[in-house]
């Protein structure tokens, strides 16, 4: 059997769901599971209503309608009658919200989060199969939460590997000689609460059910021809990598490569799983695929973040930086959910950067000012170079100043500004 994963930017509209039906349908597979995730945007706008819900504001219904309406507005577009069940399917399943937000916000937040959050994957999909299945291929929609198994860590569900391995034997049952069409990013507790997975995490539920399927390959469509070397929002002249390791796909990701989630490699390279990354604007070009074969990137790579904090830890005594003051920083970066993006340390300080996330910057400095010196710079941009060299270092840095810059054997990372 096969996977594929359609991700929001393939589901974003009406003509974007005829486009993935008629990917499916001339696939002709036997045998496939499809995991979609959130219709384009739907995801962000959950947030906004669960932040919203969670804080009592009063434009909680308006972005509810709001995201009824997306949802109406592109049914009306694919089923021209409206007597359609799906009207009434789709109506019920939002329902699920309207009583949660009727209560007042007393569960914990996370838990609320989730259950919020979760609605997109679960209405894109119940389209999906329903627009599939008005097409003539056949196929059978199934709940995640039923499959994916997590402990109850809400919004970063972690993955009960053995429970899920368990469960895997339903839907292998269930995928006989057909399609089955379930949910990115969603997952359910051992007691059925719904949990996710952490955002953008469509391609690691894609892989997660690749490998406990014991799946022949994994395909993910993406509005890019394959992985490049480069995010093409970024770089003008990129090329496209026909083959890559599972051991650069996870260094990419890891630096950051948006293309793919940084999780979703691990449980195929586990299974030798191959990955397939193609375009869903042109089903039949060349694609990238992910295995085991350890050929160096034909090209070097190059990842891009901006609105870094450059941030530096010094202790307050002048006392060396030692491997206790290490273990407490990294303690409370660990405590804080915060992400280290780089990291470089001295005789008397401890360098990193960290994506500027409001909801946690304060908070951690706080933390961090209680034993330590802290100096911070926002607005710093991040470069990863995977098998650099001087030519491309040079590239990258024109008109800016270098304020932190690591290296390894295949892969440098510059902090750095604009000049002033
Ligand atoms: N190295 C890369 N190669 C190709 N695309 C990249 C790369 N790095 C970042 N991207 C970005 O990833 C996007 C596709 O991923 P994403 O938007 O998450 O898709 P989806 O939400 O549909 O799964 C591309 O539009 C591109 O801008
Ligand atoms: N819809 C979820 C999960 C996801 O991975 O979506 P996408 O495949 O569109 O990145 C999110 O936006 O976080």
């Amino acid at each position: 059997m096969e996977v594929y994963k359609f991700g929001g930017a393939s589901v974003k509209d009406a003509s974007g769901i005829k486009n993935v039906v008629s990917i499916i349908s001339s696939a002709k597979k036997d045998e496939l599971l499809v995991v979609v995730s959130a219709l384009h945007g739907v995801t962000d706008r959950l947030e906004k209503l669960a932040y919203a819900y969670l804080s009592g504001d009063s434009h909680t219904n308006a972005l509810f309608e709001e995201i009824k309406q997306i949802h109406f507005d592109v049914l009306t577009e694919l089923f021209p009658d409206p007597g359609h069940s799906i009207f009434d399917e789709i109506s019920n399943t939002f329902v699920e919200i309207d009583w949660l937000l009727e209560e007042e916000a007393q569960d914990d937040p996370d838990y609320l989060y989730d259950q919020i959050v979760s609605m997109g994957e679960v209405v894109s999909s119940k389209i999906l199969h329903a627009v599939l299945n008005a097409s003539g291929c056949v196929s059978v929609w199934a709940d995640a939460r039923n499959y994916i198994k997590t402990d109850n860590t809400y919004r970063e569900g972690k993955v009960d590997w053995a429970l899920t391995e368990r469960e895997a034997s339903h839907l292998t049952r269930l995928l006989k000689n057909q399609v089955a069409v379930t949910q990115g990013f969603i997952g359910g507790t051992s007691e059925n609460y719904t949990t996710t997975l952490g955002r953008e995490g469509s391609d690691y539920s894609a892989a997660i059910f690749a490998s406990v399927l014991n799946a022949r390959s994994l395909t993910i469509w993406k509005d890019v021809p394959g992985v490049l070397n480069a995010d093409p929002k970024w770089f003008e002249h990129t090329e496209k990598i026909p083959q890559m390791s599972y051991h650069d796909a996870i260094e990419l990701t890891y630096y950051g490569a948006t293309v793919i989630h940084p999780k979703t490699i691990k449980p195929l390279q586990n299974k030798d799983i191959p990955l397939l990354v193609r375009s869903f604007i042109e089903p039949a070009g060349a694609h990238t695929e992910i295995n085991n074969q350890p050929n160096p990137l034909p090209v070097p790579s190059f990842i891009f973040k901006v609105n870094q904090v450059l941030i530096s830890v010094l202790p307050k005594d002048y006392s060396f930086i030692i491997e206790e003051n290490l273990s407490t920083i990294f303690g409370i970066f660990h405590q804080h959910k915060v992400k280290v993006n780089t990291m470089l340390n001295s005789a008397l300080s401890f360098s990193v950067s960290i994506d500027h996330d409001t909801r946690k910057l304060d908070a951690l400095l706080e933390s961090l000012q209680k034993d330590f010196r802290v100096k911070y710079n926002t607005n710093m941009e991040l470069v990863t170079i995977r098998y650099y060299n001087q030519e491309t270092i040079d590239r990258v840095t024109e008109n800016k100043d270098i304020i932190l810059e690591v290296k390894s054997r295949h892969t440098c990372q510059m902090v750095m500004k604009n000049k002033s």
